[in-house]
Parts: C-alpha cells; structure tokens; sequence
C-alpha cells in the first residue's frame, strides 16, 4: 500500500480531511490562521484539540507526498542536498537578531539596509538570505528587499527588546522560552558536526567507535573532549548556558503538560524522593513541582551545570530551594547512584545521549540503587519505523506505531528522525526503537511496563525492577 497512492487519491484525501478539519474547528471555536498574521502564545493552540492534530497530520503528510509525487525528482533531492544553506541562512538571521529588529516594523516590514545596519553585517547578503528563508514561508518579502515576520518567523523572536540584546548579546536567552536557543545550537554546533558525518564514517579510527569523544562533532568544534566535556571549560560559559535554556526549548516543542500528563504525579505520596537523572538545569523538575507541590525532588548533574542549575532555581522557584523540595546535586551518573530508596528515577533525553555500553552501566547503577517499587520514566523518542513493523519484533507495545497506511509523512513527520542523526552527530549515540529499549532493559535488570507514544519526538517508556 505504502507509496501506491495516485495524485486523486492524495487529493481526495486532502479535501475530504480538510473539510473534516474546519468541522472540527467550527465544533469546539477554534480559528486557524493564516501564514501572514502574527505569532502569539494562542496562534497554534487549534493542535491542541486532539482530532484537530490528527486531520492535520493527514493533510500534510498527503499534500507533502502529493508534491513530492508531481515535482521533478531533481528537485526533491536538491531540496535535501541543500538542506545546509538553509540551516546557515537560518543561523545568521537568528545570530543576527532579525526576529527582534523585524518586531518593532511591524507588518510594513524593514529594508535589508536597514536591518544589516543594525546588525552590523552586509546588507545584500543578509537579503539574499532573508529571501531564501521566505522563499520557505520563514518571514515575508513584502516588497523588493523589505522584509517581515509571518506566524512562522516570529516563533523565532525571543521576545527581549533589541536595546538589551546589543547591550549583553551573551544573555539574550536568559529568561526566553528557549526556543531560539535551540534554533542556535542546532544551527551552529549540530551544523559544524554534521560536516562532517562521512569523514568520522571513514576513518578506521572513528568508523566504528563507541565513545562520545569520537564522534563527528569533535571535527566540527576540533576537540578530542566530549561535548559534555567542551562545554563545561570556563570560556564555554555562553555554549553551557545556551545549552541549558534549549533544553526548555526542547520542552516548549513538546505536546504541553506531556511530562505531568505521561504519569499519575497525584499518586506519589509527600515522602516520595524522585531523582531527576541528569536533570540539567531541572527543567522538567519545575513542571512538575509547580504542578503537584507536595512532592521532592532531586535534580543531578555534572557540577558545572549544578551551577547553572542553582541560578535558575534561584531566580525561578527560590521557595523551592528553601524548602528543599529541591535539592540540586552534583553526581555523576556513571557512579554507584547515593539515593537507595527513590520512588522514580526520571530520565528525559539522557538515553539517547550515549552509545549503548553507558545507557547499560547507568540503568544497571539505578537498578542497584532500587528498591521493588522503584519506577524508571523515560521520556524520549521511541524511534518508529518508516514502514509497518508486523515482523517478528513487534510487541503488545508496537500496536501505536503513528503511521497512516500509505503516507510517507514526510517534513510532518521529522523531529524522531532528525533527533537521532543529532545524537549520532553530537555524541556518537542514537534513539531507540521499542526493541532496542526492551534490550537495554533486559541487560540491566528492568522490565517495561507501559509505552505512551507522542509520534512528534516525544514518547513514555515505564519500567520496573525485573
Ligand atoms: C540532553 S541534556 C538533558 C537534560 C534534562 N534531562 C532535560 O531534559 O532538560 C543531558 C544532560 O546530561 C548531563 N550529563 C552529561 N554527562 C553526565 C554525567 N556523567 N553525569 C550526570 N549528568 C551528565 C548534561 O550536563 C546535560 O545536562
């Protein structure tokens, strides 16, 4: 079935889900914007309504194969063969800080000559760019070499006014959603890494090395350290602090509430201890402390983030710190873990930080450290298959595997895929799919319990002692 639908039938398809859409919307008032108003914290919030989110995922994944049925093929390999430019034009129009210069405009827009001014770099070039980028509906060329935001660009506005940007650039993601950070991080180190894949593919050193120092981004930012490593030398402060706030760039991507609504927090009682493994900054903790107050937490991390960590919380959630239902620890999670009588060790995007010998040694470390109720939630990609997996591997979890019969989603569909090459970029590690992570568990003395797949990046995987 799979690629065997006609131009008709993707067309029908589109219409009839189309029509479904607008009924659904019309039901429960809820208004779809078009491209050229203006982003706001409600712009997007139709996706939230659970059928909204489905019908739309048909309809782009079915006008996404419909172009991809008609257009020259040619063109649909150029589109991903020059999937760099398109991450360096978006790396200079958010360095440059063209979301916040464009703000002020307004719908009239700015010139390039003025916008470069402002930022200091070449104006032509930077309208070259801009236009590429609005070429792909990221901001709006109104008139020749003036340019505004559309609902796209302006998720990409940290919201900070441009005066103090200028004034302390290496603060500009401080207090933001963290979005823009995200956007940063991919755009210059994800890029730089990703360089050079095949050259870290080749060589017999690197070919087939399991360790996070032997990865392609060690060439891109010429180190033999970890990025964990890297980034926690004193003159990366800017990089450590920027990689903190994208982890609530991560979050703000999510379904929202996902983490609160994944597991039953109500049902932890007052004494309950929860580790959050590798917790970073404890973005994930302050969701759920603001959520279910009564419970305590505590966030581990290598020490240089456990600064971070304390500044955030200070500013933050300072009651938290007084109270310690929060307490920020520095452990490294490849040692014996302190805490013997956790209810849950929490673990968002960690596993897929590491080749799988250390995933091994951290879960078995937790496994001794459990207790026979001891839960693991594990919040990650539960990488799917791009076909059906009716083999011999599927499992009583397999069933909801977020595929339509006969769509290839596409763009719709990318985040899971894109989150494992950064992996293997970044760290020589990966996503795994629901075999791979029942194997981890196997090895390590855990058993999974329940699996909530999200299909946008973020899924649920439980699990109990074995
Ligand atoms: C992708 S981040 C995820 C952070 C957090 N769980 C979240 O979702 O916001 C991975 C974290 O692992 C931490 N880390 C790396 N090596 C570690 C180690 N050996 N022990 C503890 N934490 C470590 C990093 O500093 C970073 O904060």
């Amino acid at each position: 079935m799979y690629d065997a639908y006609d131009i008709t039938d993707l067309s029908n398809l589109i219409s009839d889900t189309v029509s479904s859409l607008v009924q659904i919307c019309n039901a429960h008032s809820l208004h779809i914007p078009r491209l050229d108003e203006k982003f706001t914290q409600d712009s997007e919030s139709f996706r939230s309504n659970k059928d909204a989110g489905k019908a739309i995922k048909i309809i782009t994944g079915a006008a996404l194969q419909l172009a991809a049925t008609l257009m020259p093929p040619q063109e649909t390999i150029f589109q991903v063969t020059h999937g760099h430019f398109k991450t360096a034009a978006m790396r200079v129009a958010v360095s440059c800080h063209v979301p916040e210069i464009l703000r002020d405009a307004g719908p009239k827009g700015l010139h390039s000559k003025t916008i470069a001014e402002k930022s200091g770099v070449d104006d032509g070039r930077l309208a070259r760019l801009l236009r590429y980028l609005a070429n792909r509906h990221v901001f709006r060329e109104v008139a020749p070499d003036v340019f505004t935001h559309n609902r796209i660009s302006g998720m990409l506005d940290t919201g900070k006014p441009v005066d103090v940007i200028f004034q302390d650039p290496e603060s500009k993601h401080d207090g933001t959603n963290g979005f823009v950070a995200l956007v940063e991080l991919y755009t210059s180190d994800g890029h730089k890494g990703s360089s050079y894949l095949l050259e870290n593919m080749k060589d017999p050193k690197t070919s087939h090395a399991t360790e996070a120092n032997q990865g392609p981004m060690q060439r891109g930012l010429g180190t033999e350290m970890s990025y964990w490593e890297w980034y926690s030398q004193p003159e990366r402060l800017y990089e450590r602090r920027r990689f903190g706030v994208a982890m609530k760039g991560v979050a703000s991507m999510e379904p929202p509430g996902f983490i609160l609504k994944a597991f039953d927090w109500s049902s932890l009682s007052a004494d309950s201890i929860i580790i959050d493994v590798a917790g970073g900054i404890g973005i994930s903790s302050m969701e759920i402390l603001k959520a279910f107050p009564h419970l305590n937490i505590i966030v581990q991390d290598i020490p240089a983030v456990v600064e971070e960590a304390v500044k955030f919380w200070e500013k933050e959630l300072p009651d938290a710190l007084v109270s310690q239902r929060i307490k920020l620890q520095a452990h490294d999670m490849f040692t014996p873990q302190p805490i013997q009588n956790a209810s849950i060790f929490l673990l968002k995007d960690i596993l897929h930080n590491w080749p799988d010998a250390y995933s091994v040694k951290l879960l078995t470390h937790l496994r001794e450290a459990a207790t026979p109720t001891t839960r693991l939630l594990i919040f990650d990609t539960v990488l799917p298959y791009t076909c059906d997996n009716t083999g011999p591997t599927v499992d009583e979890f397999a069933t909801e595997n977020n595929r339509i019969p006969g769509l290839s989603l596409g763009s719709a569909n990318e985040m899971p895929y894109s989150r494992d090459i950064a992996m293997m970029v970044w760290l020589n590690a990966q996503e795994h799919t629901l075999g791979q992570f029942r194997a981890l568990f196997k090895i390590s003395g855990w058993r999974m319990v329940g699996v909530t797949r999200d299909g946008f990046g973020l899924d649920y995987v439980e699990a109990l002692p074995s």
